[in-house]
């Protein structure tokens, strides 16, 4: 107790810039035979102005972690804080008009069929005070905002996914909300519509300061858009950091797995082992993979491992990313050399805060791949 009320005002002497506060959050449901915990104990701060991804496999308890933020999930323990106010202190009437500040949206954008476009965009303002004129000038504004102006009267079943998500975006800010929350909102959508559904999320989160919590599977998504990232498993939180952190620095197995596929270094990995001709290995060759993050490139380095250790490199895949305006590169190469040469040489890689992670193998037959970190 002591200590959460230091957190408090440590958080508010730092000028409490949390916009969501989770504090062991747990939710559990009881089915006719059994007890499922979904959430455990979970605390998490999102602050004003996050991009706050939450990944996890199918199962991992993100949607009913999300739900807990606006209370469409009540918590079985823990405390729900948005915008400094404690959601389950709140009367009916209170939690109404502080779930209005904010917004969500869906996978299958869950739209009105029978009601035209600009009717549902302005169904979460019908109590509001709004005259007509200013309705329909506040529908117009958010229908230009998500760039859909010429679909007023269209019906949702004449739009694509892409436009419907649109839609369904410019209903979650209605009541101008500081914080919007999306449950798996580009799942059902193609990479193209995808990456143009992000870049509206990622403008509207700068434009309007709002605070946006993602929730997905697809580490894709997490790379495209979020500043912070919190891995699930098994109702858990089991890692969180800013994204750069957590792409560089993934501590947990289940993270490295996301980051693995994000990065499409474990289908460089598969073609490579599954494919002999691109491996003809030497026996005193290592295949290894080799991360960078930051200004370090690999090609000065891999001259430098040839004229100071004899040691030669041979890239067989490569690929580089920039994440908020940081490069990662990521290497998967052969060394070939004396074996104490390459010691050295993997040594000097590391003396370098780059990561090497060797891809052990025996008699040229590389079974499953056993990686043995070097650092
Ligand atoms: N209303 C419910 N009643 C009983 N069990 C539930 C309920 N909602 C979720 N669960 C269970 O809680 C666990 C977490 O589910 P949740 O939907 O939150 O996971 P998720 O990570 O969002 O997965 P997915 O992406 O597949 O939806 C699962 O085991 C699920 O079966």
């Amino acid at each position: 107790m002591i200590l959460k009320g230091r957190f408090f005002i440590l958080n508010y002497l730092e000028g409490g810039n949390s916009m969501i506060q989770l504090e062991q959050v747990s939710v559990t449901f009881k089915t006719k035979d059994q007890q499922i915990t979904a959430v455990e104990q979970v605390d998490l701060t999102v602050e004003k102005g996050d991009v706050f991804g939450i990944v996890g496999y199918s199962g991992a308890g993100k949607s009913t972690l999300v739900r807990t933020i606006n209370l469409l999930q009540r918590p079985t323990s823990g405390k729900v804080i948005v915008a400094d106010r404690d959601l389950l202190s709140l009367t009916p009437k209170e939690l109404r008009t502080a779930r209005k500040k904010i917004g969500m949206i869906f996978q299958h954008f869950n739209l009105m069929a029978s009601r035209t476009i600009a009717d549902n965009v302005a169904y979460p303002l019908k109590h509001s005070s709004l005259s007509k004129k200013e309705l329909s000038e506040k529908v117009s504004g958010l229908l230009e905002l998500v760039g859909l102006s010429d679909k007023h009267n269209a019906y949702p079943s004449q739009l694509s996914g892409g436009q419907k998500q649109r839609v369904a975006i410019a209903r979650a800010l209605a009541n101008d909300p500081e914080v919007l929350l999306c449950d798996e909102a580009t799942s059902a959508l193609d990479p193209k519509t995808t990456s143009s559904i992000l870049a509206l999320l990622k403008e509207l989160n700068r434009k309007l300061n709002l605070t946006i919590v993602i929730i997905t599977h697809e580490m894709q998504v997490v790379k495209e858009i979020c500043t912070k990232v919190a891995v699930m498993e098994k109702g858990r939180v089991v890692e969180e950091g800013n994204l750069v952190q957590i792409f560089t620095q993934p501590r947990k197995p289940i993270t490295k797995d996301f980051i693995n596929t994000a990065t499409h270094v474990d289908q460089g990995l598969e073609t490579i082992l599954t494919h002999p001709s691109l491996l003809d290995l030497q026996p005193n060759d290592i295949l290894a993979k080799v991360s960078y993050v930051g200004a370090t490139t690999s090609e000065p380095l891999i001259a430098h491992l040839y004229s100071q250790f004899t040691i030669s490199t041979n890239i067989l895949f490569g690929n580089i990313e920039i994440l908020q305006d940081t490069p990662i590169g990521n290497l998967i190469v052969i060394f070939s050399g004396e074996k104490i040469k390459s010691n050295q040489a993997l040594a000097y890689l590391v003396s370098k805060d780059i990561k090497v992670e060797i891809i052990e193998h025996q008699q040229n037959v590389i079974s499953l791949p056993r990686k043995q970190k070097i650092s």
